[in-house]
């Protein structure tokens, strides 16, 4: 059963605290198992990965199998069926084209007293792009995290994923081959973003891992922060819809369901303005859960995290949706247009009926890898920007120097940094 709440209800607050803290990216069990294998494989290397993969995915995998081969690659991909092939085409072109329109522009100036200021932006060398597929597979996620790092300009993209009892979906190659990647290494979890981040002596490091994963790969992205850069944690998915008398029951359900069936701490929220809907839906979803072949881990992530919240009004609505920050909200409205400015802290936002979660996943062209677990209050979902860093650019004239020397070496008095003053005095009229 999932949680109900009413915002009326005098416990309303202390109840929505305890929702809000009930999903954890990681907790103290992950972290301590992810630190350990971290450590093991930042000691052995290719030895650790390769015992690491054999125990958790039962791969049989050696250092000499760890990356996949061209010929492999090819022949998987070739396997594919055309209309596969023909709608990963299309949800590449179509996220390309979106992701080409967030390159940033470079901009040098100079101001009224000579100096010249700018940004200069240029692609991160070499990223891992983690691929899940513990539980699913996703060859949607390849793309989502190639074509991006393509766009920015990436010389190097290395693609991590696990194979379950040593088989892969050829699709996922098939995702990878269209999106051009040619380096993929048949490994996942902790160890597979501790390889990337430390490199082994089969698998070269990276400067920045990107991607979606479990609690595994969340908590290994957060314990390598620094050592390499990461995008964000994009871990178990989130959907939370808010919906009022418009909405169709059996859309809303089959939209929660869709976020429940990514498994292990996966957590759908429905927030609405009409106590109907609101039965209906509960309704709705127990009818669909048993229409579905992977109804039994829907149900368990619907029974364990799943929530739905009746309120008064759409404000109060996206009140709620603003502290739960997650990771996709959808406005299941006549009008969505008139609630969006008060939706601030979302991965993604879904306008209306007829736009699911769905569609943002596979084809919409906008990127399904999202910031979860409350972090949509800081962190944006994966784009061009996550492949390419800002470089400040700023030149002096002598007399753009020696207008700015006071304040400047006043500065550096009062930190106490003579040094600092004298680089810059010591320039003054040469
Ligand atoms: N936020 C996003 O943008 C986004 C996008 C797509 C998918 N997802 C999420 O990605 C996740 C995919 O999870 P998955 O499990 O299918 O695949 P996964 O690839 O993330 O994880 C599989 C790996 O987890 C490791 N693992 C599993 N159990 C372990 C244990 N007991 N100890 C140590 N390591 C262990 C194994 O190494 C295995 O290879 C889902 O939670 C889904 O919701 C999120
Ligand atoms: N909903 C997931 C997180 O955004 C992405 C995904 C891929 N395939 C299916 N779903
Ligand atoms: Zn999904």
């Amino acid at each position: 059963m999932p949680l109900r709440l009413d915002s009326i209800e005098p416990d309303f607050e202390t109840r929505f605290t305890d929702l809000l803290g009930a999903k954890r990216e990681s907790s103290q069990d992950v972290n301590d198992t992810v630190a350990t294998i971290i450590a093991d494989v930042r000691r052995r290397g290719d030895e650790a990965v390769v015992e690491l993969t054999n125990r958790f995915d039962r791969a049989d995998v050696t250092a000499q199998t760890l990356r996949f081969t061209a010929g492999e690659i090819a022949s998987a991909a070739a396997q594919v069926p055309a209309n596969v092939r023909a709608a990963l085409q299309t949800a590449h072109d179509r996220i390309r084209s979106h992701h080409q329109k967030q390159k940033p522009e470079d901009h040098v100036y100079t101001d009224a007293l000579g100096v010249t200021l700018g940004s200069r932006w240029t692609a991160v060398d070499a990223v891992g792009i983690y691929v899940p597929g513990g539980l699913a597979s996703y060859p949607s996620s390849v793309l989502m995290n190639a074509v991006p790092a393509h766009v920015a300009g990436v010389s190097r993209i290395a693609m991590v994923v696990p194979t379950p009892n040593g088989e892969i979906n050829p699709a996922i190659l098939a995702a990878a081959q269209i999106a051009g990647i040619t380096e993929i290494y048949r490994i996942g979890g902790a160890q597979a973003v501790a390889a990337l981040a430390y490199g082994t002596a089969t698998i070269p490091r990276v400067d920045k891992v990107t991607g979606p994963g479990n609690a595994y790969v969340a908590t290994a992205k957060r314990q390598v922060f620094g050592q390499v850069g990461i995008d964000m944690i994009a871990g178990p998915s989130e959907v939370l819809v808010i919906a009022d008398g418009s909405a169709n029951p059996a859309w809303v359900a089959a939209d929660l369901i869709a976020q429940a069936e990514h498994g292990a701490g996966a957590q759908s929220i429905l927030v609405t303005t009409d106590a109907r809907l609101a039965d209906a839906v509960e309704r709705e979803v127990d009818r669909q859960l048993t229409l579905l072949p992977k109804g039994d881990m829907a149900r368990e992530g619907w029974d364990e995290l799943g929530a739905i919240i009746t309120v008064a009004s759409l404000d109060e609505a996206a009140g709620i949706a603003n502290r739960i920050a997650s990771e996709h909200v959808e406005l299941a409205l006549d009008d969505p247009q008139a609630l969006l400015p008060a939706i601030r802290h979302a991965g993604a936002i879904f306008l209306g009926h007829h736009t699911p979660e769905a569609i943002g996943d596979y084809v919409g062209g906008s990127n399904h890898v999202l910031p979860t677990a409350r972090s949509a209050r800081f962190a944006s979902g994966l784009g061009v920007l996550d492949f390419m860093k800002r470089t400040s650019i700023l030149g002096c004239t002598p007399s753009s120097l020696s207008a700015l020397a006071e304040p400047a070496v006043t500065i550096a008095g009062v930190e106490d940094l003579d040094g600092h003053g004298r680089s810059i005095s010591i320039r003054l009229n040469h």
